[in-house]
């Protein structure tokens, strides 16, 4: 039965966290959640972003972002850097739920967690780097705009001894670690990815009853680069060392089959006058090459072996579906382009090629959004790539703006096309 009175509560300041919000999203439906989801927005979300939350979420609530224009709480002027992750403090006024469990937009369930709500305020789970504080990526609470403005309160007086929510919250709640066992969550409710490589046995003794993951710190799994071939993680230096890759592969997996559509649906439904709006950038990538051949991509084998079986199964690595002759690198973004400017791959490696290397870099394809096919063919093209990685909508400004001035023949010998930078770059992909 549906409880309408008690919700999933995330935070997306702008379009980037909004699409780790969507994976959040949609992994609770996907668990049969019987709560309402809400996710907490800012006036710097894309309405069309706005649109596709709308499609998952059961309420898109817009916030204000606690900072320098909150007139009434200047004293965090002073510290402006608290801003953003101060505004997640306004999840306690959502007063038409009765009981509400946050979560982070870096966080997805691994199976149904609607018993959470059996828990009362404050419960939360340790975090992973000093276990007598709780960690803010996973709470239950209940809104109360008493407690909401004791907060902010506490907020003026005390501040943050972190510099985020989490150190106020702790401070605020500040008997959680000694009051009562029964707030205190089980870590696997808040498996915070670091844990897997700082306690590895313990991981591996109880990783597989994970209900939920947490990708805290760097790199967010948008930051990370996707091979839907392989449906594995590429690695570049920041995952080297990194025992995570599977999780990280299991958000794109949910990105890829559950939020792509989504968006793709949302263009189709706001034709091209839109265009304005961004969505943050789909960047796909195909090369020639074996995708494993001389690739970082991992499989699962050190430590991936160790890693609980429910994860390990979705990810095994084949090939199926690689085409070694597709040689073009391809981007989908914004830009309203009908399928014939597709380019074949003849004529990107003509465009593009790299001198003696059966590899080009990247060049873009757009797509008609005006209709379904073309919408399905962005899927399709998604899902037959072999890489996939999420930007900035402001690269996408820059990189017009750079394309521009190339074909004026302003090319930037001295930064961006200097020799090192793309000697870099090469490396990247040829190793
Ligand atoms: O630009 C931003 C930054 C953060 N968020 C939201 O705030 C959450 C917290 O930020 P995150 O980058 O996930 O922080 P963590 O790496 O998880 O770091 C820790 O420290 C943060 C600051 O105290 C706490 O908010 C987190 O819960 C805690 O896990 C995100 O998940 C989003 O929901 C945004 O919407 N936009
Ligand atoms: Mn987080």
């Amino acid at each position: 039965m549906p409880v309408t009175d008690q919700a999933f509560v995330t935070l997306g300041t702008n379009d980037i966290y909004c699409q780790g919000a969507l994976v959040l999203g949609k992994s609770l439906r996907n668990h049969n959640t019987s709560r309402k989801l809400v996710v907490l927005i800012t006036s710097q979300v894309t309405d069309r972003m706005r649109g596709v939350l709308e499609k998952v979420f059961d309420e898109v609530v817009q916030v204000d972002i606690l900072d320098s224009a909150d007139s009434v709480h200047l004293s965090l002027l002073k510290r402006p850097e608290l801003g953003i992750t101060f505004t997640k403090l306004q999840c306690w006024t959502l007063t038409h739920y009765a009981k509400c469990i946050y979560m982070d937009a870096d966080t997805i369930v691994l199976c149904n967690i609607d018993e959470l709500f059996d828990r009362d305020e404050l419960s939360a789970a340790p975090d992973s780097g000093w276990p007598d504080c709780f960690n803010s990526g996973v709470f239950v609470f209940r809104p109360s705009l008493e407690t909401f403005h004791n907060l902010l309160h506490h907020a003026e007086q005390h501040g943050s001894f972190d510099g985020g929510d989490q150190g106020l919250l702790n401070s605020f709640f500040n008997n959680w670690a000694t009051a009562d066992i029964s707030k205190h969550l089980p870590f696997i409710y808040n498996l915070s990815i670091s844990s897997i490589y700082t306690y590895t046995p313990a991981f591996v003794q109880f990783g597989s009853d994970a209900k939920v993951v947490h990708f805290l710190g760097t790199p967010k799994p948008w930051n990370c680069r996707f091979n839907p071939q392989s449906r594995w993680i590429i690695e570049d230096e920041s995952l080297s060392g990194h025992q995570h890759l599977s999780y990280l592969a299991l958000w794109w997996e949910i990105y890829v089959s559950d939020v792509l559509p989504l968006l793709a649906e949302q263009e189709e439904s706001e034709g091209s006058e839109s265009h304005q709006h961004h969505i943050g950038r789909i960047e796909l990538l195909m090369k020639n090459e074996n995708p494993f051949a001389g690739s970082q991509e991992t499989p699962l084998n050190n430590p991936g072996d160790e890693l609980p079986n429910n994860i390990a199964e979705q990810n095994i690595l084949d090939s199926k579906g690689h085409d070694p002759d597709i040689q073009f690198a391809s981007q989908i973004n914004q830009e309203p382009v009908s399928p014939d400017s597709i380019q074949t791959p003849e004529q990107h490696s003509i465009a593009n090629r790299v001198p003696g290397h059966d590899l080009q870099l990247l060049s873009e394809i757009t797509c008609d959004p005006g209709t379904k096919e073309d919408n399905i063919q962005i899927v399709q093209l998604a899902q037959s790539a072999s890489e996939l990685s999420i930007h900035e909508a402001e690269e996408v400004a820059r990189g017009e703006e750079e394309r521009r001035k190339w074909e004026a023949g302003q090319i930037d010998y001295m930064g961006k096309y200097s020799f090192a930078n793309i000697q870099k770059k090469l490396d990247r992909f040829l190793q």
